[in-house]
């Protein structure tokens, strides 16, 4: 990647259609880089779940969503963390800087289930995607009972410009930031799927973003293997770093 320093860099890279909160950054990392961090992930540390596994570092949450304080392990911090650092990514999140990374790997046809992440994190993810493409699929979190019909303003974006329901394709070696409503008011999710279908400048949202756009011949992607690192900042950290800090949540 070229330098991009700080958040003027990333303008270059927010994805228009969607609310102002998403930036793709293709070739985040290089092939020999991904190589490398693939390559580090530790084999004894997934947990299994139905659809997929995961791993997370440098620990998973308590039950009431505190981080025992632990650093992260070498290959996640260099060069990703530095990379976030130099473009102001977590500049305005209570650490200023991502304290948790959760590893996550689809085989093909696998995905994860519509959902938000919730409150444990300040709303900053960063993810850098390893192996395969896929699509993450985005769509408003209604509060509007089954049955009966959004208003507008929920299908998308406060006058309705902005085009959700709507799909990411993250490219290998790709980082996508997802930060503040963005991050509050849509769930995301991967359709369990052997092939992504349709794929195009209509109904991709980032597809003018893409590295190679070409890959996609015909709108198709033909999943393989993706692992996902998705870097966060939670809240609450138990241990000298809360007490430096003063995290006084709740
Ligand atoms: O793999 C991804 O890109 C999404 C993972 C995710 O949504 C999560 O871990 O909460
Ligand atoms: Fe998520």
């Amino acid at each position: 990647m070229d330098p991009i320093n700080g958040r003027e860099g990333l303008e270059a890279f927010r994805i228009a259609s969607l609310p102002p909160e998403f930036y793709y950054i293709p070739n985040f990392i290089t092939a020999e880089e991904e190589a490398s961090i693939l390559d580090k992930i530790p084999a004894n540390r997934w947990i299994t779940l139905s659809h997929r596994r995961l791993q997370a570092h440098p620990s998973t949450l308590t039950k009431n969503n505190t981080l025992l304080g632990a650093p992260l392990p070498p290959y996640l911090l260099t060069p990703i963390a530095e990379r976030f650092k130099q473009l102001g990514i977590f500049d305005d999140t209570p650490h200023r800087q991502p304290n948790h990374v959760l590893i996550n790997e689809y085989k093909k046809g696998e995905g994860i289930m519509p959902h938000e992440d919730g409150a444990a994190y300040a709303p900053v993810v960063a993810t850098v995607s390893l192996g395969g493409s896929l699509c993450l699929e985005l769509t408003v979190k209604s509060s509007v009972p089954e049955g009966e019909s959004a208003p507008e303003e929920e299908k998308g974006g406060e006058k309705g410009e902005y085009a959700v329901p709507a799909r990411i394709l993250q490219e290998p070696r790709s980082l996508l930031v997802t930060t503040g409503a963005a991050y509050a008011d849509l769930l995301h999710g991967i359709s369990p799927v052997e092939v992504d279908e349709g794929l195009g400048e209509e109904t991709v949202a980032n597809w003018a973003l893409l590295g190679d756009s070409s890959a996609f011949e015909g709108g198709r992607n033909e999943r393989g293997t993706r692992v996902s690192l998705t870097y966060r900042d939670v809240l609450r950290v138990s241990g000298a770093a809360s007490k430096v800090l003063g995290m006084g949540r709740r």
